[in-house]
């Protein structure tokens, strides 16, 4: 039996260091306390403490699987990097890393047998208790010491445990208020997550029901599905918006606007959710998407386009450096295309030709060898059409944006405009739910003149 880590014996903690950290939030000024207990710990310091009351504060618990290379077995990382902006946007506020906190305070190796607990089908509580480790070990005495060493006399805390808040109050650090630090859970950690909040008691750490939007984020959990991965493809979700007279987009090609900012939001909490998100290369050239998560604190999934004959152009924002890029051609591609890509940062794959495109069976067959387990298909019709033919789609997630445009890419309706700003606006949104079908009602805006 492990035992807790004796409390900090009274004992001030010693600033050894402190030095300014500019990261892509701001500057903050890095301050490192050797406590009693023997450790290390840095505390991110934004802005001035100034009178220590009501200062927005997180304690992050070291996760070096998480927080270092962005593991997507837990949430840590995007929770470190949501909480260094929230602190830098409040312009006051200290980010103290918990070292000696690793897998809640088992260390690596014992958080990495773990997972191996996990993967045999234990969940993390149980996990540690097979292994004969207590649940969590995590002391904050030395948090709290520091931050009085740091002038804090009361925090708004940035977390979805209420153990944290229990733990400093104890240690004669008044918490004014938990704030959540929910992310938009990836398939891979939702698991994981629903056991922080059942077992551990944890704040929703999956963002709010997707019937509170515009709560940010949103929890797309029942949108995607279920989870389980299949052998020999990936789970394909396919995901699309439409006026309400069926354009997925207009001829000029800007599908992106008209959809409103909520359900971009969960069009964003979707991509979060899965290993990799997919379009065709005409998508990339009409819309030029970045395919990245943005919109939500979660982390961006890889970018997948299906491009024949490698048409993606090198200033395309799919090659953004911030998401890995895998462009699918088809045999015969230009070699100097490729190349430019590759330099570019983009890895390239040739597969099999088919009829009208690439081969579907042979992406998916592809995309499920390198580990691609879940799979968000964004479109364009083409791909839709080719992905539904194929019999690859597993579940569809149809969004309806609120407006009639009556010309979409190979239609002309009895409107006839290619583009969305001419498209006719609709608003008061009423929902209906009938059996499997859903009825929508709307008024047009601006409502035609009435009759006096
Ligand atoms: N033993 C173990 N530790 C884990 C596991 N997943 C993450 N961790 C560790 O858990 C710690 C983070 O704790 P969490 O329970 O995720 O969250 P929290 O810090 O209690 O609460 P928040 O403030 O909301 O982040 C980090 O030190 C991680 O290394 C796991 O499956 N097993
Ligand atoms: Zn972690």
């Amino acid at each position: 039996m492990v035992h807790p880590p004796l409390q900090a014996g009274g004992a001030a903690p010693r600033e050894v260091a402190s030095v300014a950290l500019p990261t892509p939030y701001g500057q903050f000024q890095a301050r490192a306390f050797e406590t009693a207990t023997g450790h290390v710990h840095l505390a991110l310091v934004f802005g001035s403490v100034g009178d220590g009351t009501s200062l927005l504060t997180r304690l992050h618990s070291e996760c070096l699987t998480g927080d270092a290379i962005g593991s997507l077995r837990c949430d840590c990382g995007v929770q470190l990097r949501t909480a260094l902006r929230a602190v830098a946007a409040e312009g006051r506020g200290v980010v103290l890393y918990l070292n000696g906190h690793e897998g809640r305070g088992i260390g690596l190796v014992d958080k990495l047998r773990a997972y191996v607990e996990q993967d045999a089908g234990a969940d993390t509580v149980d996990a540690n208790l097979r292994l004969g480790l207590h649940v969590d070990l995590r002391d904050y005495g030395d948090a709290a010491a520091i931050l009085s060493a740091l002038g804090v006399a009361s925090v708004r805390l940035l977390s979805n445990n209420p153990a944290k808040a229990d733990a400093l109050l104890r240690h004669g650090i008044a918490v004014e208020s938990l704030r959540s630090l929910s992310t938009a859970a990836h398939r891979r950690n939702r698991a994981y997550l629903e056991t922080k909040q059942v077992r551990l008691g944890h704040r929703r750490p999956t963002g709010e029901q997707l019937t509170e939007v515009p709560g940010t984020p949103v929890d797309v959990g029942a949108l995607l599905g279920p989870l389980r991965p299949l052998a020999d493809r990936p789970r394909v979700v396919l995901k699309y918006a439409q006026t309400l007279d069926g354009r997925i987009a207009t001829r000029t090609g800007d599908a992106r606007w008209i959809s409103g900012e909520a359900e971009r939001r969960v069009a964003h909490a979707m991509r979060a959710g899965c290993d990799a998100v997919l379009v065709g290369a005409r998508t990339v050239l009409q819309d030029d998407p970045q395919l990245t998560v943005r919109m939500v604190p979660g982390a961006s999934p890889l970018r997948v386009v299906l491009d024949t004959r490698l048409r993606t152009p090198l200033s395309a924002k799919v090659l953004s450096d911030d998401a890995a890029t895998l462009i699918l051609c088809g045999p015969g591609a230009d070699p100097a295309r490729r190349r430019g890509l590759v330099a570019g940062g983009a890895t390239v794959r040739e597969v099999a030709g088919g009829p009208s495109g690439l081969r579907v069976d042979a992406v998916l067959r592809l995309l499920r060898s390198l580990g691609v387990v879940s799979l968000l298909v964004e479109g364009g019709g083409r791909v839709i059409t080719s992905m539904l033919r194929a019999a690859a789609v597993d579940r569809v997630v149809v969004s309806l944006a609120p407006m009639i445009l009556g010309a979409g890419v190979d239609a002309v309706g009895p409107l006839g405009t290619t583009r969305v700003a001419d498209g006719v606006r609709l608003v008061n949104r009423s929902v209906y739910l009938a059996g499997d079908d859903v009825l929508l009602g709307y008024d047009v805006h601006p409502a035609p003149a009435e009759l006096p």
